[in-house]
């Protein structure tokens, strides 16, 4: 029997793009989804804003003391002892300040109408049914104003943000209860390969448990991102079928192997007998030259080589800042560290390396780690990035500055909390 490298897989090379032209291009398959929900703010921590806020009222609601003490007048301090004409407490309905008086005031409490300074306890003495107080105070001395702090109208939040726990407290603060976000991105994962069986199945002799699947829902999950995965073995009309059911409706269908030029690698006539379509064949990178780019359906398609540092690295590169502009985020700034692993070689390929990114007289660096060989696993539980070491004529030398791709980002770490029952 004879085998030929087939004119197909001639044809993936020859489509091949460069590292910086294939991430472009992955920007370019996606949009913000137009699909969004309201939520209640508990549930809203790391969603993302489909609206902005504006502030339906100010904050304080209305002008109030920040010390306990006594409210007063200035015109009247001079002619001290004051004469207490009741109490305020955070809570209560605001008192009108009678003349030549002072007023018991607690922090947080509504401002008696004709106040205008709150003298704190400390600097006041009690002298008989009175008070003395030592100082003059400065008008508006230890008074919070209605709206100093946010403004009935003001742009408090706007829309694309990520909220994180201080917005939750403006929105809570501000009686907002529930907020409009974007929905969550719909994600498939397919892994392909008759070699792969679940953890917990009996393991045949030269099959593996199914590492990819399982890596990219974690490495891609959420509070924005819904992922579903399956697994299609090696069954062709299987594998047409999940692509276009996958392709009808979700935001991002991405498949695992099958992208290389083995017997079975038939995930590009798959996407093509779905209705898909390739816009990028490989991508000058290592690992993960087989990685492809296309459409589906209304879902951009990621096909992701088997290896698992290549279908881990190019998820890092190309499908999280997919993810971040399909849920409406602004792109993140690159992150650069100090590159500390020169070893006089010229990089042909775009290189993707595992590496330790520390924080040192501070700087960022970033030093190598693992054994080469993208089948490997150890690497990554010893690495918290990848560094892109750029195809270049001339080697880069230990120091020089390059962009790394931390593992751990906030913005992909797990599901909402559970809503409180
Ligand atoms: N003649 C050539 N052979 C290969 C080339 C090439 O250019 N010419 N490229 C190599 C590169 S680079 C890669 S990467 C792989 C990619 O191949 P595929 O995407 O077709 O993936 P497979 O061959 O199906 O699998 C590769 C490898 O990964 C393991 N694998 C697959 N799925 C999983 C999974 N879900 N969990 C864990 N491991 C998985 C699979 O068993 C293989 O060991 O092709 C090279 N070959
Ligand atoms: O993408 Mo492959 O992992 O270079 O072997």
């Amino acid at each position: 029997m004879t085998f030929h490298v087939t004119e197909a897989f001639r044809s993936v090379t020859l489509g091949m793009r460069s590292f910086e032209a294939a991430r472009d291009k992955a920007l370019r398959l996606v949009g913000p989804v137009d699909r969004s929900e309201t939520v209640p703010l508990d549930l809203a921590l790391g969603r993302v804003l489909a609206e902005t806020v504006v502030a339906p009222r100010d904050l304080p609601a209305f002008d109030q003391a920040a010390m306990d003490g006594y409210a007063v007048r200035l015109a009247d301090v001079a002619t001290a002892p004051l004469r207490i004409d009741g109490v305020t407490r955070a809570g209560d309905a605001p008192a009108r300040l009678a003349p030549n008086c002072a007023h018991r005031i607690m922090t947080g409490a509504s401002l008696p109408a004709g106040a205008d300074a709150v003298i704190p306890y400390e600097q006041a003495t009690i002298v008989g049914e009175g008070v003395a107080i030592a100082d003059t105070p400065r008008s508006g001395g230890n008074v919070r104003r209605a709206g100093e702090d946010i403004a009935r109208g003001q742009t408090v939040l706007p829309k694309g943000r990520v909220l994180a726990w201080p917005d939750i407290a403006a929105l809570a603060a501000l009686g907002i209860g529930a907020v409009r976000v974007v929905a969550p991105v719909r994600i498939a994962v397919l892994t392909t390969g008759a070699e792969l069986r679940d953890a917990g199945e009996t393991l045949p002799m030269a099959a593996i448990y199914d590492s990819n699947g399982p890596m990219l829902a974690a490495l891609l999950t959420g509070r924005s991102v819904e992922v579903t995965k399956a697994t299609v073995g090696d069954d062709y009309g299987a594998l047409v079928e999940r692509l276009a059911a996958a392709g009808s409706h979700c935001d991002l269908v991405i498949t695992s192997a099958g992208m290389s030029s083995g017997d079975r690698d038939l995930v590009r006539g798959a996407l093509a007998a779905a209705g898909g379509a390739i816009a990028v064949s490989a991508v000058s990178m290592k690992p993960g030259k087989p990685l492809a780019l296309g459409t589906i359906g209304r879902a951009a398609f990621v096909g992701l080589p088997g290896n698992p540092q290549a279908a881990a690295f190019s998820a890092l590169a190309f499908i999280r800042p997919m993810i971040a502009a399909l849920s409406g985020r602004p792109p993140s700034a690159p992150i650069m560290a100090r590159y500390m692993f020169a070893d006089g070689r010229r990089t042909e390929k775009t290189e993707l390396i595992p590496v330790r990114l520390e924080a040192e007289s501070e700087q960022l660096v970033a030093r190598r780690v693992g054994q080469p060989g993208s089948h490997r696993l150890m690497p990554l539980l010893a690495a918290n990035a990848v560094a892109i070491v750029p195809a270049a004529d001339t080697p880069l030398e230990d120091g020089d500055r390059l962009e790394v791709l931390p593992f751990h980002d906030p913005e992909f770490q797990g599901a909402p909390p559970c809503p409180a029952r």
